[in-house]
């Protein structure tokens, strides 16, 4: 039998692994800052201070709605959480420390996930 051609990988299976990875990173205990928008009335400063908020509810709705077109536009955006939140925390404070801890724990994860495919 002709050994079949590789498949190209369809834009859906790679959005896949980024739902399984978001999975993760909501379920980890250290997500807690990271879970909805953070509240621009409620937290002086951030409005200024960070020009592109984002966080893991917006990312699963923005994948929900297909907005990622692939796997990149994806890490960007979970990126831009813990970018933004070494911006404008303090690496002691509570919530600059959760912030490393997730951002090691999603740099361990989609490289374990992303170099079996
Ligand atoms: C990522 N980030 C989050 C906050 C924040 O206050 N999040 C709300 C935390 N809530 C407290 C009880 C439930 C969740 C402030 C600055 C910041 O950079």
């Amino acid at each position: 039998l002709v050994s079949c051609a590789k498949r190209a990988k369809t834009p859906n299976s790679e959005l896949a692994v980024c739902r399984v990875l978001l999975a993760e990173l909501e379920a980890h205990q250290d997500a807690w800052p990271f879970l909805s928008p953070v509240k621009l009335k409620s937290v002086p400063g951030y409005r200024k201070v960070i020009k592109k908020p984002m966080d893991f509810f917006t990312i699963k709705e923005k994948l929900i709605n297909n907005m990622y077109l692939n796997q990149e536009n994806f890490i960007i955006d979970v990126n831009l959480v813990f970018d933004n939140c070494q911006k404008f925390n303090e690496d002691d404070s509570e919530i600059g420390q959760a912030g490393h801890r997730m951002k090691r724990f999603f740099d361990k994860r989609w490289t374990e996930l992303l170099r079996k495919q």
